[in-house]
């Protein structure tokens, strides 16, 4: 074997969606804040991203994140996500598997029955509360920074297809929300190939006419992924309904998508629909559950927002050293229109 760069990395995947966590072989990036240590990762590391996330050591489906000392004294681990196309300020499938990672391979204590971890992300920091109990983390859940509505009920101009009334809003990252119905789709798992092209040109478009800045840190400014809103109904006495978000440069989420639920639980609020405590489940095209409540209203500068509070579970699916041999003509990997929407 003759192997440069070996890094470590737990594979796990919250309700369906891969979230794979590195946990040795890469140095903290430097930065006075998890935002600016997540930047310069970007600037000066896209290489670990590609090279993890992208073929052939990786596929599209996956999204790889680095725990990091915290930066905040009042925190316990930092986090970095990487997505194939952006490294997003927060995520809550990635932060579901990254403690679960953490909690069950001992990168930090676990007490049973719970353990409470307070993640630095470049969003701000994320309470969590892990359920665990002989020795396995059996649930996560977290309070998310404040989450609130962009734009609301606009039309945008979707080239080729028409216009549509959408609202963007923030949970983590920026979402461009739509109701499924309006574009004649069920969220059916057929209809995953379909929603992905769809979603990334309504991105597009999205971004292009709303433009959407966080009014607290203007470095959050694109909106990343597009979410299509199935109808709300009354399960079991709790309103309930299923979305896709697609992640660029496009495939499904295969979970209920935190940051997703944490932006249409903001503009479930805005329009009277969900109160604070009230419960909410959402649910994936896989049919998986994340369990929701809105805990309190609260301000992103002088914007109104919510606290959302997302609960999901992760499990654990291998452990794995990747590395690049020096004679490897694709150290950095490649993305092929196979798989890779372009
Ligand atoms: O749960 C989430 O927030 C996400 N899942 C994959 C895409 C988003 O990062």
């Amino acid at each position: 074997m003759n192997l440069d760069r070996v890094i470590t990395v737990v594979g796990a995947h919250a309700e369906g969606e891969v979230g794979r966590v590195i946990t040795g072989g890469v140095l903290p990036p430097r930065g006075a804040s998890m935002f600016e240590q997540m930047q310069n990762l970007e600037r000066d590391s896209a290489w670990l991203r590609n090279m993890l996330l992208f073929d052939p050591r990786g596929s599209v489906n996956a999204a790889v994140n680095l725990i990091t000392p915290p930066v905040r004294d009042d925190a316990d681990l930092g986090m970095i996500v990487m997505e194939s196309d952006y490294f997003v300020p927060m995520s809550g499938s990635n932060l579901i598997c990254t403690v679960t990672a953490a909690l069950e391979t001992g990168v930090i204590p676990m007490r049973e029955p719970e353990t409470i971890v307070r993640v630095d992300t470049p969003a701000g920091v994320v309470e969590v509360k892990a359920e665990c109990r002989a020795g396995k983390c059996r649930r996560v859940t977290f309070r998310n920074i404040p989450s609130f509505v962009m734009h609301r009920d606009r039309m945008i101009e979707v080239a080729g297809l028409g216009t549509f009334r959408v609202d963007v809003a923030y949970g983590g990252m920026i979402y461009c929300i739509i109701d499924a119905t309006d574009v004649g789709v069920t969220l059916a798992r057929h209809e995953a190939r379909d929603l992905v092209g769809l979603g990334e040109r309504i991105k597009a478009a999205a971004a292009e006419q709303l433009p959407s800045v966080h009014p607290e840190n203007p470095g959050i400014h694109t909106i990343n992924q597009t979410e299509f809103a199935g109808p709300l109904e009354v399960i079991d006495g709790v309103k309930t309904s299923k979305n896709a978000v697609v992640v660029s440069p496009g495939r499904l989420d295969r979970c209920p998508c935190g940051t997703g639920t944490s932006a249409r639980l903001a503009l479930l609020h805005a329009r009277g629909t969900l109160a604070v405590g009230e419960a909410f489940r959402h649910t994936s095209i896989l049919d998986t559950v994340f369990d929701c409540r809105i805990v309190e209203t609260a301000q992103a500068g002088i914007v109104p927002a919510i606290i959302p509070e997302v609960s999901g579970r992760a499990w654990l699916t291998g452990v794995s050293y990747y590395g690049v041999d020096p004679e490897d003509p694709f150290p950095e990997g490649y993305r092929l229109s196979d798989t890779w929407f372009q």
